[in-house]
């Protein structure tokens, strides 16, 4: 604990990775290089990092956590709202995506394993409890943030099944890559008013946008062929994330990844309005639709009531390659603070980083406690609206 800890603190200051960090680390195959079935294909930019470059690039790409006063300093007065992606940065990556719960430190292996077997067992509406005791922490540091700032979720996954996983009704969620939008019932309103598909949820409240919504047949159309074609390849996974679906390559034998690939992109074939991505040893399979994680930002933004205004600072926290297309609207809007979550250097669009989602937790804890601190005596109307 100490040593771990130790590791961390110089992280945090800057200084070069303990080497005991990496036999913290709780998943094995995390230590390895992600990589997409073919080789020529590297699913992220990451590799694997001596500390030494890792400090290096560090040097373009601070860690939020030193540069947290600057941040805060520069940013009273504005408004700031906070999207986060879900994998890989409010849960670490674990080898069954059912089991990628919210956790409070990145070591924490046997209680997930814990948590799974809960899984396997209850339903998602009983595991809710039990899950909610098991891991406290990163859920009541998003519960808090979004006491302050507005504060959306902005995941690969189903709506639902996020949802399921926060369990938080003070935020809003996109899942799917932002092709599923639960926003709040304000008047939508985008710089040429054309978004495409609004509609009431089935409470009649919040607005709901889905702009892939015609794809959805042929989306199960896929999702179902795609099961049946990688059923004999043992460890393939297909997940139905509504409006896109992933397959899971994590823990298929290496040797079967070839073949994982040829089936998939042999079923694409016939669906020429789909396109390929590759994320962390999943491919990610999707309606070519000019629509993604960036998009979604700046819809929420604009139904918040705040896309116009010029004061505004979105935080996006997040880990993976579909983030970069958040980070690059951050940096367009030349306003805000794009972090990626990562334990090697990688080429990004974010300006910040974290090493993992237990310095996530840090960051949205000390978030909360910075506006608290600051805010008593400001409205929330204040926190909220465009002057
Ligand atoms: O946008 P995100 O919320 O980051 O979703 C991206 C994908 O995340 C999940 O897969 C990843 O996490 C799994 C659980 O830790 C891991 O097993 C898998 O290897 C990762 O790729 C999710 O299951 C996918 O559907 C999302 O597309």
């Amino acid at each position: 604990m100490f040593k771990r800890n130790l590791a961390k603190f110089n992280h945090a200051m800057g200084f070069q990775r303990s080497s005991c960090w990496q036999k913290v680390r709780p998943d094995s195959d995390l230590s390895t290089k992600e990589r997409a079935p073919n080789s020529s294909h590297p699913v992220t930019n990451e590799t694997v990092s001596e500390d030494a470059n890792y400090s290096s690039w560090m040097v373009d790409h601070p860690s939020a956590l030193t540069s947290f006063d600057q941040m805060m300093k520069d940013a009273k007065g504005k408004k700031i709202v906070v999207f986060l992606d879900y994998d890989g940065t409010l849960s670490p990556i674990v080898n069954n995506p059912d089991r990628a719960f919210m956790s409070d430190e990145v070591s924490t292996p046997v209680h997930a394993c814990e948590c799974g077997e809960l899984f396997d067992r209850l339903s998602h509406a009983k595991l809710s409890t039990r899950v909610s005791k098991l891991y406290p922490r990163m859920r009541a540091a998003v519960k808090e943030v979004a006491k302050y700032f507005p504060t959306a979720i902005i995941s690969g996954r189903s709506r639902d099944k996020v949802k399921g996983f926060v369990q938080l009704n003070n935020i809003y969620y996109a899942g799917s890559h932002g092709m599923d939008i639960m926003a709040p019932p304000r008047p939508v309103r985008s710089s040429d008013g054309n978004y495409l598909t609004v509609s009431l949820d089935r409470k009649g409240n919040d607005v709901v946008f889905q702009p892939a919504q015609k794809f959805l047949p042929a989306i199960q159309k896929i999702s179902k062929e795609l099961e049946e074609a990688i059923m004999k390849i043992p460890g393939a996974r297909v997940e139905n994330n509504r409006f896109c679906v992933s397959v899971h390559f994590r823990q298929v034998r290496e040797e079967d990844y070839g073949t994982l690939e040829e089936k998939v992109k042999s079923i694409l074939k016939h669906y020429p309005d789909f396109r390929l991505d590759w994320g962390k040893k999943v491919m990610e399979i999707r309606p070519s639709i000019e629509w993604d994680k960036g998009n979604a930002l700046e819809y929420l933004l604009d139904t918040l009531g705040l896309g116009n205004c010029t004061d505004v600072l979105p935080v996006y926290i997040g880990d993976d390659r579909t983030d970069e297309d958040a980070f690059k609207v951050i940096q367009k809007r030349g306003q805000g603070y794009p972090i990626v979550v990562t334990s090697s250097p990688k080429d990004t669009k974010a300006s910040y980083s974290l090493y993992d989602p237990s310095e996530v937790l840090t960051f949205l804890s000390r978030l909360a406690r910075w506006r608290k601190s600051s805010s008593s005596s400001r409205s929330l109307s204040q926190v909220w609206d465009c002057e």
